[in-house]
């Protein structure tokens, strides 16, 4: 990417007292490219974003936004001259301005007709013109979080910060104004880093997770990529459940109660072998067999519960998500296959 465009976050560190929470943290954002930062509570993702704002000041590292030294040696940029904007969940609306003055608050400067026409313009974009006149208390969560993203979006900022901002919303609400806020930030091309715990909203929002644990990027990547070549157990068993096997390796083989898959490990040794619940499916043909220790249906697809034994290995209790609704009953005996797309083989810890 050009490197006068965009965000760009070199070797990021910082500590709270003595605490290290951001470790050597180096990104990039291309204009109109969306990055989440995904990872457990407390792994640094917040503070990562508030360095990128200038809400905090690194211990070390630079932050150039649109080519400008925003943090670091040079400069030391405040917030509000870094022309960013931000969507926070607790980002609250200006309770006493109507939301049509919430949205022009930050075009403070500019001439009143083109403050009320750009308004008008970000209040259609999110679906919200005709609450203009409405106060901030009339709306619900999900119409309050659009105008807090119309008035993010109205300055047209060089980059868009947003924490967690779907959190307080429930389930239904969360999932349709995640999707309206991901296509009025891809239709105005505007460079987005986003901060989630949840790898399914980052799945669903992300051109690139960058997954960190730590204070560290562990792995960067496109969604899929992450989800199919994860690069260690952790970012493995974030997409999701994952069965895991403690499996020996010989001849280049990992051996679990599942059958053998091929490992390539360099030499004999131990692996962990983590296989997706998704990858393995009923199969009469298949290799291994499992009892069924219970069967639910979970809406689209069924969780069945194995136990899988094998005459030299120890037995392993496991389980498969199945595509079918039709449950197989309780201590029933099945085949199963397992798809080796959804198996990972890593060194033992
Ligand atoms: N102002 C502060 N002073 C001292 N410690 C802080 C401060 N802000 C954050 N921390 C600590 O730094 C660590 C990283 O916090 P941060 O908020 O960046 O993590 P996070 O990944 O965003 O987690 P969460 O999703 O829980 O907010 C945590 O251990 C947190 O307690």
């Amino acid at each position: 990417m050009n490197s006068t465009t965009g965000l760009v976050m070199s070797n990021i560190t910082h500590h709270f007292g003595r605490t290290q929470v951001v470790d050597d943290v180096s990104l990039s954002i291309a204009p109109g490219e969306l990055l989440c930062l995904l990872g457990p509570s407390g792994c640094g993702k917040t503070t990562t974003l508030r360095i990128a704002a200038g809400l905090e000041v690194p211990s070390a590292g630079t932050v150039v936004l649109n080519g400008t030294e925003v943090s670091g040696p040079h400069a030391q940029l405040p917030p509000e001259s870094r022309h960013v904007g931000f969507l926070f969940q607790d980002y609250a609306l200006f309770p006493h301005l109507r939301v049509r003055g919430n949205v022009e608050f930050g075009l403070a400067g500019k001439p009143a007709a083109e403050r009320r026409a750009r308004a008008e313009e970000m209040l259609d974009q999110v679906g919200m013109a005709d609450y203009a006149e409405s106060w901030p208390h009339q709306l619900s969560g999900g119409q309050q979080q659009r105008v807090a993203l119309a008035r993010a979006l109205a300055p047209n900022p060089g980059l868009m910060l947003l924490d967690e901002p779907f959190s307080g919303l429930d389930k239904r609400l969360r999932d349709q104004v995640r999707d309206e806020t991901l296509h009025v930030l891809k239709r105005n091309r505007v460079s987005t880093l986003m901060v989630t715990h949840d790898p399914e909203e980052a799945m669903f929002m992300a051109d690139r997770v960058a997954v960190m644990r730590q204070g560290r990027i562990v792995q960067m990547d496109q969604p899929q990529t992450l989800y199919n070549q994860p690069a260690d157990p952790f970012v493995a068993s974030f997409f999701g459940e994952v069965n895991v096997f403690d499996a020996a390796i010989a001849d280049g083989m990992a051996q679990t109660p599942l059958g053998p898959f091929a490992a390539s490990l360099n030499g004999a040794g131990k692996a962990q072998v983590l296989i997706r619940p998704e990858g393995i499916s009923l199969d009469p043909a298949g290799g291994a067999e499992g009892i069924v220790l219970a069967a639910r249906l979970l809406g689209r697809v069924s969780l069945v519960h194995l136990r899988v034994e094998h005459p030299t290995l120890p037995a392993h209790h496991l389980h498969a998500r199945l595509a079918s609704r039709a449950l197989p009953a309780e201590g029933e005996r099945i085949r199963i296959t397992v798809d080796p797309s959804q198996v990972f083989i890593f060194p033992a810890a």
